[in-house]
Order: structure tokens, then C-alpha cells, then sequence
């Protein structure tokens, strides 16, 4: 039997919540491939808050759109609703590749039920085994704890997504310099090939979520159940892709995920020449997630958290422990402080 992989996301500004993936993976072309992050242990149709993963403001140097980059097709013509605190939301990864296929609106979130957890370490028997998403709060608290829910602040939504220009090798773009997309324009395709998440067996060998000898929940698209204000979109850069190339979308995206090993297994070793992808990141898009996933844990936390990093995913540093939880704790605290430490010094 087959199940969700193992592992877990350390989040600045959400509840915590435990989470399940459901993967529709389709690689023909004109097919998503697309994963969807329900939040585990809540039912469809009803809602939970969620806050921001960070509360740092837009800046003027981050670009909230620009042409010729757009995510999505004719969909995006919706008008979407305003994010209220109860909003349902999903998470979609893709990986920025050149190959272009089309990007179809993530499936609908399904939201359950489910009591806050203080720490986001608690497991539930419905939970795979370890996906959990950990709250961190505001950066600018001095304390860990938070009071009152927050909504990501942005402006207008995230903006539809095509093909980005070439990739201007060598010299990182500044954001500032990314063209900005004009009002009403739509096109569809997002290039991508691959997705980052991996299953696990039941015998905790993984293998890449695209893996044929696995078999996917598939979730379909159906319109009526689609929210595009209710989404998160990620993309992800393997440690061979540039960040140049992810650089064109990153005023757009809500999240960035910057592979630390290369994606296959867990238990490698962390690739800390990454990190410059997540200091440029961290400089030009303040407000962007940007998650590491690969040889994370407390000998390698302080660098991806100094570099930017506030989503964390961490296997067997976590999993090993004779203490996950002094281990997730440690993680979670190390990003917290360092989110602290760049607010103060702006
Ligand atoms: O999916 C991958 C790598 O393919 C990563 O998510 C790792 O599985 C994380 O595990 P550790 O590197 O922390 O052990």
C-alpha cells in the first residue's frame, strides 16, 4: 500500500494544521501536473483560519504582477472573492521547467474540522504519518505566541502565470526589474515537468511522486469547486535549476521552494551552496514563502533560516530523533528568530 510521504512544514503565520497531500498527476500535454494540499483532519466544506505564512508587507521592490506572466486561462477572469479569515485554501507545486504544458486551476480545497494545535507537532490517526505544518507567527512579535489572525496581505490576488521570458543566465534579476503584467491579460500555460513531493511505501522507501509504480489520488478539477482566490501556488527549483529561472515568477507566487538535495530520497545531505537562491529570494521578494526540503535539521537550520527560508521540511532529522519534538521546536524557533532579526534590521 502506498501512502503519503513523511514529512513536515515548518510555516510562519498559519495555524498550525496537520495536512495530507492529494496528488493529481497528469503528464500529457494539456494536463496538470498539480498537487493539492488539504489541510488533514478538516472536512470538505467547511473552514478553517488560516493567517499568512509571513506578515511582511509587499515592497515597492517586489513586483505583484507583470506581463506576459500569467497562471491561468480563462478562469482567471472570475473575480476572485476577497480573502476573509475563514477562507479554504489549497497548495499547488509545479516545478519550473521550459517544457510548457498547461497549468489547470488547483482542485478545491477540502477542509475539515480541525482544533488548532499549539506547537503543530500533534499527529492525528488520520494524518499521514508526519506532514505537519507548524505555525510560526509574526516576525515583528516578541513573543512566539500571536493573538489575532492575520490575512496574507496582498493586495490583489496572485495573478495568472505563463511562460516566463528567457532566463537571463549569470547575473540574478532584480525584481524590480521583471515587467509588470497589464490588467485583464490571460494566457495559460505555466511551464513544468515534474513535481517535487514524494510518496512514501509502507516500507518507508520513497520514491518521486511521478514514480509509475505509484498510484495517485486523482482529484478532479471540477469548476464549480474552484476557488482561485482560495489558492497557493509554489513553484519549485531542483538544486540544477537556477534561480534566474525561477526569478520570473516569483512576484507571483505564493511560495518558492528551493531543493536542498537532489529530489529522490530522504537522508542526503544538505547542499548549503543553495542557499545563495534563498538569500536572493529573501532579498527581492520579502513577503514570498520560501520553503528548503532536503538534509534540514539543527546542524543546517541556522543556515536556511539566515538565508530566508521560513518554510522548512525536514525528514530524517525529525523522524530520527529520539525527540521530534525538541527537534521541530528547535527548527521552528531558529526560523522564528531569524524572521525577527530581519524585521528589526529594515
Ligand atoms: O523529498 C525529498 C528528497 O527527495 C526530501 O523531502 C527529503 O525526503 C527530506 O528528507 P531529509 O533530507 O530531511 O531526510
Amino acid at each position: 500500500m502506498t501512502s503519503i510521504r513523511v514529512s513536515w512544514l515548518l510555516q510562519s503565520n498559519h495555524e498550525p494544521v496537520l495536512g495530507t497531500w492529494v496528488a493529481s498527476v497528469q503528464s500529457e500535454p494539456g494536463q496538470q501536473n498539480l498537487l493539492v494540499q488539504p489541510p488533514l483532519g478538516r472536512k470538505r466544506g467547511l473552514r478553517q483560519p488560516r493567517r499568512p505564512l509571513l506578515s511582511v508587507q509587499k515592497t515597492q521592490n517586489e513586483p505583484r504582477s507583470r506581463p506576459g506572466a500569467r497562471l491561468s486561462t480563462t478562469r482567471r477572469s472570475i473575480q476572485p472573492k476577497s480573502r476573509t479569515l475563514e477562507q479554504k485554501r489549497s497548495v499547488t507545486f509545479t516545478e519550473a521547467q521550459h517544457e510548457a504544458a498547461t497549468l489547470s486551476p488547483p482542485a478545491e480545497s477540502k477542509e475539515c474540522p480541525s482544533e488548532n494545535q499549539s506547537l503543530g507537532v500533534k499527529s492525528s490517526s488520520a494524518a499521514s504519518p508526519s506532514i505537519v505544518t507548524a505555525d510560526l507567527h509574526s516576525p515583528t512579535a516578541a513573543k512566539v505566541e500571536t493573538t489575532g489572525l492575520e490575512t496574507k496581505n496582498k493586495e490583489e490576488p496572485w495573478s495568472c502565470l505563463s511562460p516566463p521570458p528567457p532566463p537571463v543566465l549569470g547575473t540574478l534579476p532584480p525584481a524590480a526589474s521583471l515587467p509588470r503584467e497589464s490588467p485583464g491579460e490571460t494566457s495559460s500555460l505555466l511551464p513544468h515537468t515534474d513535481t517535487i513531493l514524494h510518496i512514501s511505501e509502507d516500507n518507508g522507501t520513497e520514491s518521486p511522486l511521478l514514480s509509475p509504480a505509484f498510484t495517485y489520488t486523482h482529484v478532479e478539477l471540477g469548476e464549480p469547486e474552484v476557488n482561485l482566490d482560495e489558492s497557493h501556488v509554489g513553484l519549485a527549483i531542483k538544486p540544477g535549476t537556477t534561480v534566474e529561472e525561477l526569478g520570473p515568477w516569483a512576484g507571483q507566487i505564493d511560495m518558492a521552494l528551493v531543493m536542498t538535495v537532489e529530489p529522490g530520497f530522504g537522508g542526503q545531505k544538505f547542499m548549503e551552496d543553495m542557499m545563495p537562491k534563498v538569500n536572493w529570494l529573501r532579498t527581492q521578494f520579502p513577503s514570498l514563502d520560501i520553503e528548503v526540503d532536503g538534509g534540514v535539521g539543527p546542524d543546517t537550520i541556522h543556515k536556511c533560516a539566515e538565508a530566508g527560508a521560513n518554510m522548512i521540511v525536514s525528514g530524517s532529522a525529525v523522524m530520527k530523533s529520539d525527540d521530534p519534538r525538541s527537534v521541530i521546536n528547535l527548527l521552528r524557533n531558529v526560523c522564528v528568530e531569524a524572521i525577527q532579526k530581519r524585521s528589526l534590521d529594515r
